[in-house]
């Protein structure tokens, strides 16, 4: 209907004298070298595309409120993605399903940028659910840790820029999450937040090593792993585990927002990918060693010891509930 089939074609004349050189050692080079010369061109055409759409009108739909994950966008076009499974967002598998499709909406909508919180006033989240690892049915196990590790890619390795409103407790997995953001603003008060899994005879694995290690010194991670370290909010800050301390979710969320905002200037592709070559090392060492890390999970639960160990754990925080 009077649509243009073909936008920009290019007819090289590879017998040119500046291709001849190239032509008469390989053929098609002529081709090959005109698309290359055309990349700028795409290139500055795909960011301006995106700068466009980053300035777009901000509210707009985006997927439906689903039960474990709340994701909205604001009017300054900052998607935010709140947790909410109660009591204490352990992320089992179905939690773990949610944020991975929710991340993928935050990077098809193209936002601002993206604020992760909890809806609890006191857990940001628990970490991982135990009895996702406690007897477990090997084939959920499997698929557990698999979306767990495809949480993991989409969140360090989103282009988007990300922000963790930490407003409450955010211990092992809850602190990977945070970590896995670019900007952490804590809530002040009797809140903890580390990798404390040592302390439940089981050990974090190299990746989640690798994000903390890149998140604090070096000096201050191997102590915190090997001791279980917690900690306080103003430990946190001190260490720079946390970028701010909030005084409620409130200031937490207005903080984040402030990070973001650093980035209205900013071209987007520059930022995303000056972001994905800082963090390209953890995520191949990743990509490459997937399978493996899937097996040493499944092999690690097949572990009597560390089932004995998680069974006390559940058996402790049984009891301290119940209190
Ligand atoms: C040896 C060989 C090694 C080879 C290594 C190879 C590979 C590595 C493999 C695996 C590594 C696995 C990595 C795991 C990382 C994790 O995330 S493990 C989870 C760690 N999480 C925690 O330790 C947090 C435990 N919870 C708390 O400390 C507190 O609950 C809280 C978060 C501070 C909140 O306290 P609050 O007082 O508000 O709540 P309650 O404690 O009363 O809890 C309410 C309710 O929720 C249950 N619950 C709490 N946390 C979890 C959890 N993580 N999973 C499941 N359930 C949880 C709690 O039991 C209460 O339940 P109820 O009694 O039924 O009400």
């Amino acid at each position: 209907m009077g649509r243009a089939l073909v936008w920009d074609a290019t007819c090289v004349d590879s017998l040119a004298a500046s291709h001849l050189p190239s032509t008469s050692q390989k053929a098609a080079a002529a081709a090959e070298s005109a698309q290359m010369l055309k990349r700028p061109k795409m290139f500055l055409l795909r960011q301006a595309v995106s700068n466009a759409r980053q300035l777009a009108p901000s509210v707009r739909a985006m997927s439906s409120k689903g039960p474990l994950v709340d994701l909205t966008v604001d009017n300054d076009g900052v998607a935010i993605m709140t947790l909410q499974r109660p009591p204490v967002n352990s992320l089992n598998l179905d939690l773990l399903k949610e944020i991975s499709k929710s991340l993928d909406d935050v990077a098809k909508n193209k936002s601002r940028g993206m604020i992760l919180t909890s809806s609890s006033p006191t857990v940001f989240s628990a970490g991982l659910d135990i009895m996702e690892m406690y007897k477990p049915d090997m084939k959920r196990a499997e698929e557990f840790w698999t979306t767990l590790q495809d949480v993991w890619f989409k969140l360090y390795g989103s282009s988007f820029a990300t922000a963790a409103a930490i407003n409450g407790h955010a211990p092992a997995g809850g602190c990977l999450l945070s970590m896995s953001c670019e900007y952490r603003a804590m809530v002040g008060g009797k809140f903890t937040i580390g990798l404390n899994e040592t302390a439940l005879g089981i050990v974090a694995p190299k990746w989640f090593m690798d994000t903390m290690c890149r998140t604090i010194s070096m000096r201050q991670a191997e102590l915190a792993l090997t001791t279980a370290k917690m900690f306080t909010v103003d430990e946190a800050l001190k260490c720079e585990l946390i970028d701010e301390i909030a005084t409620d979710k409130a200031d937490a969320i207005n903080k984040c927002k402030t990070f973001l905002k650093k980035f209205e200037k900013i071209p987007p592709l520059a930022r995303a990918i000056t972001k994905l070559k800082m963090r390209e090392e953890p995520i191949k060492n990743l990509q490459t060693s997937r399978q493996a890390d899937v097996q040493e999970f499944l092999s690690f639960l097949k572990n009597p010891k560390v089932q004995q160990s998680l069974e006390m754990y559940i058996q402790a925080l049984k009891q301290k509930a119940a209190k």
